[in-house]
Parts: structure tokens; sequence; C-alpha cells
């Protein structure tokens, strides 16, 4: 189909930051747009977001030149061509900005015409985006997984790891998944007053409270997952992200790195004694899925780590692997973690992300599908979730419209399926 209108803006995010809209036209007529996201904790190896240098535009976080790439060399490439498939537009993409990493043209320009050429492909056909991004007779409805308490860098509170996440997985469907969570959401605010903590919110929508001590999070959430009715382990499970990258300190001269509490106790540890850490919660505690357990540049201590977790609980890689499929491969052959998070924006294409999922399946890894901390009221995950049956995502929790627009979106996807759509649950979860 021709490509008839392509053009950007700059638009905000959850966080009052710029970034980059999209509007596509096919034919004339089929309309797609799409919003890029923003990390704050990001991969040292993600592809690059342009921002612009400008301190007097949003203290130099502008996109403008981002936008001006799309609304110039993009548009002259694409307006008047003819792309069938997604593959086509986003080589095409990819071969105009030239680097290995997307920075000439930026990869949140890049992305969000990806994704809008997706969404009016989509309206072209007349199907629903998850049907645009994979045809299938059945799809499955994932695990919401919801970051119900924040602390690291999403957060101005004492809590060192980033998030806390609760998954209902013993549901019949998602809606009655997102009912148990946002019901433990609610029991947690009360619980949290009860103690005299504040209630105020983070990045992601979960509570960010100056806890005493980390543990201190997952025993609140499991005291609001029985306050609330439910069973800890068996209808309520536990996900967490502490995202040590943001904690680790490389070692000079051949000493090892180590890893940082930098707002609570500032104490220090070594890979093997953050290792023993989770291996003695994961004993305690109902944890079915840890990601960024250990620091992207820290891959003898990964290794460990999946020596002694990988065939307990689900191991995610979101810093280390980037949802770049080469180095998942990397990962893949040294027997690094056993899941990869997906986020659109590390890679910068559609076609790309999806490479990176199908490379995790042939391997039997997992794919958790993953909002950015910096959001918007695209819903662009809650499809491709579903599309590529990925059974599990996180996008924060209940009381945040850029998060709550995923749940919406999936609330319509289920109804919308009805008997093409089952609840993943929680073999959802690697080893589970
Ligand atoms: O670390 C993460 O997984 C993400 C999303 O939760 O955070 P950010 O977007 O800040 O990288
Ligand atoms: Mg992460």
């Amino acid at each position: 189909m021709e490509i008839t209108h392509v053009h950007a803006r700059e638009v905000l995010d959850s966080r009052g930051n710029p970034t980059v809209e999209a509007d596509i036209t096919l034919s004339g007529q089929h309309h797609g747009r799409a919003i890029s996201p923003s990390g704050a904790s990001t991969g040292e190896k993600e592809a690059t977001e342009l921002r612009d240098a400008d301190p007097k535009r949003y203290q130099g976080k502008g996109v403008q030149k981002a936008v001006s790439n799309v609304n110039n060399q993009m548009r002259r490439r694409l307006v008047g061509q003819l792309f069938d498939t997604q593959a086509q537009l986003d080589e095409a993409l990819i071969a105009l900005d030239g680097t290995p990493n997307k920075s000439a043209l930026g990869a949140n320009g890049i992305l969000a015409v990806s994704i809008a050429f997706a969404k009016a492909q989509a309206a072209a056909r007349q199907v629903p985006l998850y049907r645009q991004l994979a045809d299938r007779s059945h799809y499955t409805l994932p695990v919401p997984c919801m970051n119900v308490i924040n602390g690291g860098r999403h957060a101005d509170n004492t809590v060192d790891f980033q998030e806390f996440m609760i998954a209902p997985h013993n549901a019949d469907s998602f809606a009655n998944a997102i009912r148990m969570g946002e019901e433990v959401f609610h029991t947690l605010k009360s619980l949290l007053k009860g103690k005299g903590y504040v209630t105020a919110v983070g990045d992601e929508g979960g509570f960010a409270p100056d806890l005493k001590a980390n543990d201190e999070a997952v025993e609140l959430i499991l005291e609001a997952i029985s306050q609330a009715g439910y069973r800890p382990g068996t209808d309520i499970s536990l996900c967490l992200d502490p995202a040590t990258s943001e904690l680790y300190e490389a070692g000079t001269n051949g000493a090892p790195g180590l890893y940082r509490f930098f707002k609570s106790t500032k104490k220090t540890m070594t890979s093997q004694e953050l290792n023993g850490l989770w291996e003695s919660w994961v004993s305690q505690y109902p944890i079915v899925l840890l990601e960024d357990g250990m620091g992207e540049n820290d891959w003898a201590g990964w290794h460990q780590h999946t020596a002694a977790l990988g065939s307990k609980i689900e191991l995610v890689g979101d810093d280390i692997f980037c949802t770049n499929p080469l180095i998942l491969q990397q990962g893949i052959d040294q027997h690094i973690a056993n899941s990869v998070l997906i986020k659109l924006n590390q890679i910068g294409t559609v076609t790309e992300t999806l490479r990176t999922m199908e490379l995790a399946y042939a391997n039997n890894y997992g794919c958790f599908v993953s909002h950015r901390s910096g959001e918007t009221e695209d819903t662009t995950i809650a499809d491709l979730t579903v599309a590529l049956n990925a059974g599990h995502l996180k996008t924060g929790s209940g009381c945040r419209s850029e998060r709550v627009s995923k749940f919406n979106q999936l609330l319509r996807i289920e109804e919308e399926l009805g008997s093409a759509g089952k609840f993943a649950g929680l073999k959802a979860f690697k080893n589970q």
C-alpha cells in the first residue's frame, strides 16, 4: 500500500517530558498514530533516544530534532512509496538511519513511525492491531504483573529496589485478574495509611512509601494480599524488578564490582552476596519472576544467578539484553536468564522486536512485555502481548491513566475475542 502522509510532532509523556508522536496515512485514507515511550533506568545498549541539547527547552530534553528527522528525511524516503509488509518498512528505516543503534535519526522517531505504520495497516485491513501483528485462531490474555510499590529511580523514597509487582494468576479471565489486583492495590493503600506511611505514588503508579527496609515492601504486599481475601502464592504471586544495574559499581584495577544500596543503608554487596539474598527471598516468599536480579555489566554474576535460580523461577533479562536479538543470542549461548524483557523502544522497530521474541521462543525463553516508566496513552504493548501470546506483561498499576489505558485495552480485547481468547494463568511463568 502507498504511504501518502507522514507527520510527527512533539507531545508529552507521563513525566511531563516531551516525546515523539507520528501519524501515517496509507492510500490517502487509512490512518495510524503512535507515540514512543521513554525509560529512566535505561540499559546502556538501548537504541538511541535522540534528545536536543538546547538547555532552554525542557532542560535539554526536547525532541525537536527527532521530530524534524521524521518530517524531513523519513517523510522524503517514505511518501509516495509502496510498502506491503512491516518488515519492508522497517528495513527502509534502518537503512536510512544507517547506524547500528539508530543514533542518526533517533529511535524515538523511528519507533513512532514503525508503530504508526502497523496501526495504519490494521486500519486498512479493518482488523485489530493484535491481529495485524500476528493472525491466529486463538490468543492468550496475559497475567497483569502490577507494580504496587515503586522504588529505585522511579520514586523519591528510601526503597532501593525499583519494582514490587503482584501477579494475580489464579483467575478465569483477564478481567477477574485485574479486579483481584486492584482490590489488593486498594487494600495496600489502607494498610500503608494505617501504618502511618504516605500513599503518594511513583512513576509507575505503585505506592512510594519511605520503608525501613527493602523486604518490608514484600511483607506489606503479602499482608495486603491476605487482607484482600486471597492466598499468597496460590491466587496471587510476586514478581520483582530490583533494576540492579542502577546499584552496580564496576570494580577498579581488576577488583570485582559491587552493588550499593544507594537509598537505604548505603551498604554494598558482592554479586555472590546479592545472589544469596535472592535465593533466600525466593525460598521465603512466593516469587515467580525476578527481572534484572544482576546488573547489565555483571555477566559473571548473571551466570551464577541463572545456575542458582534458573530452574526454579522466571529470570528476566532487561538491561542486559535491551530487546536486542544479537545480545539475546549471546545470552542464550552463555545460559544467561530464561526470559527476555520486551520493550519496543529499546530496539526501535516493530520488526526487530518481533524478531527478538521469535528468537526467545525458539530457544525456550519467555517474553515479558513491558511499558517504560515514561509512558503515554499509546496502548500498543497490550496488543503486542496478545498477538505473540506472551502470557504476561508489566504495565504499572491502578491509578495512573497511562498505565490503566493498557489494562483497559486488554479488557476490550478479551471481550472482543470471546472464546477465541484464554487467560494465561500461572503457567505463563517459566518453571511454574
Ligand atoms: O526497568 C524497567 O523495567 C522499566 C520499566 O518498568 O523502567 P524504565 O522504563 O525506567 O527503564
Ligand atoms: Mg527493568
